[in-house]
């Protein structure tokens, strides 16, 4: 895909191996645990995200915030990546943000051709990055122009079939977590019933908003059923932070041993504005982070005891995930399908 392309305005690399490998860092002290969770299942059969951009469209930034803690201004001081790779997978496309991006919409519309000529079941997600310097009302102004234009160029080429969806992104604030996140949730074959699940914890507990975080990344990889708001998800980013951290500095042994997160991860933060925010450890990987008033807190007992009921439930699904897909040998499948079950079996449980 990418031979036919100029090196100097084209970069494709495949960033992850998997999603779960490269979602938690070494230092984080999980990938070997991640690896070991991941035994028995081909190389080839884990879910790959492809990060594909004009130069300098911010690519290595993405990877390196989201998934390796870097402080966003440290970006500026990354070198030009020079790799190319080329695969066929799910895929995602950054149109760097700028005022003529006619030319990385070209880009965009030749590789996405290209790319469903490969693979039909391929999923292009479209970040329009870098767009901390617009205001509101611009922003989308352009994301309307440039879903329209590459959307038309769909038409024409008479590929209406392909679906493009687009995100307004900026690693300077949470929008390339939250983008992250709903592409990420697109590969969970599960996400109806976790979504479910938590729909029913809430209810039963009087809670507000509740998130399952993949908790090295702050990827939420489900949420229940009422609308997201960026300050909620802002919230519930700034808590596991600061539960992370504070284990990094008092929780682990004086040798440095030990693991910042592990079952007995919980944290209650009370508010100044009668809001308590609730984190649990769900399993290694996942913690559910909740919002909900204060004069509901005061039934903690049922909101621990359902808490109690919901991870036993979620460890179900997910065990039950990976044991199906450790069992599937359905090499007859289309790729689309293979991607779901992988992911819902061993990327996030
Ligand atoms: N304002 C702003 N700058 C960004 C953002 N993301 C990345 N940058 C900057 O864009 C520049 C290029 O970022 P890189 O991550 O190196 O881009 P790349 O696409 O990996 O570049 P190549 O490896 O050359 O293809 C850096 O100076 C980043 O600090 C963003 O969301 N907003």
């Amino acid at each position: 895909m990418a031979d036919d392309h100029d090196q100097e305005t084209l970069d494709a690399e495949i960033r992850y191996g998997s999603y779960a490998i490269g979602s938690f860092p070494r230092e984080f002290g999980l990938a070997g645990e991640v690896e070991d969770n991941l035994k028995g299942i081909e190389d080839n059969d884990l879910p790959r995200i492809l990060l594909m951009g004009l130069r300098r469209s911010g690519k290595s930034s993405i990877q390196k915030v989201v998934f390796h803690k870097m402080a966003p201004n440290e970006t500026l001081f990354l070198e030009s990546t020079n790799k190319i790779v080329k695969d066929d997978l799910s895929s995602s496309s950054f149109i760097k943000f700028q005022d003529d991006y006619s030319e990385a919409l070209n880009r965009l519309n030749t590789t996405v051709i290209k790319a469903h000529k490969v693979n039909p079941d391929i999923k292009f997600e479209v970040f329009i990055h870098k767009v901390d310097g617009l205001s509101d009302d611009h922003k989308i102004e352009v994301q309307r122009d440039i879903h329209q234009r590459a959307t038309g160029d769909m038409e024409d080429a008479s590929l209406e079939s392909i679906h493009l969806s687009f995100y307004l992104t900026s690693i300077y604030d949470h929008s390339i977590f939250e983008a992250f996140s709903k592409v990420v949730q697109k590969l969970i074959k599960h996400l109806g019933t976790l979504e479910n699940l938590l729909n029913i914890f809430n209810s039963n507990s009087g809670i507000e908003k509740s998130f399952l975080f993949d908790v090295c990344s702050k990827i939420y990889i489900a949420t229940d059923s009422s609308p997201v708001d960026m300050i909620t998800y802002e919230l519930c980013c700034d808590m596991l932070d600061v539960v992370i951290d504070v284990s990094c500095i008092y929780g682990l042994q004086e040798d440095r041993e030990g693991s910042v997160y592990d079952q007995r991860s919980t944290s209650i933060i009370q508010l100044n504005n009668s809001t308590v925010l609730y984190l649990k450890e769900v399993n290694r990987f996942i913690a559910l982070v909740a919002i909900l008033r204060e004069n509901s807190y005061e039934k903690r007992g049922l909101i621990d005891y359902n808490f109690h009921c919901l991870r036993k439930a979620l460890q179900q699904v997910l065990e039950l995930d990976k044991r199906n897909h450790l069992n599937s040998n359905d090499s007859s499948a289309s790729v689309g399908e293979n991607i779901n079950d992988r992911t819902g079996n061993s990327v996030i449980a």
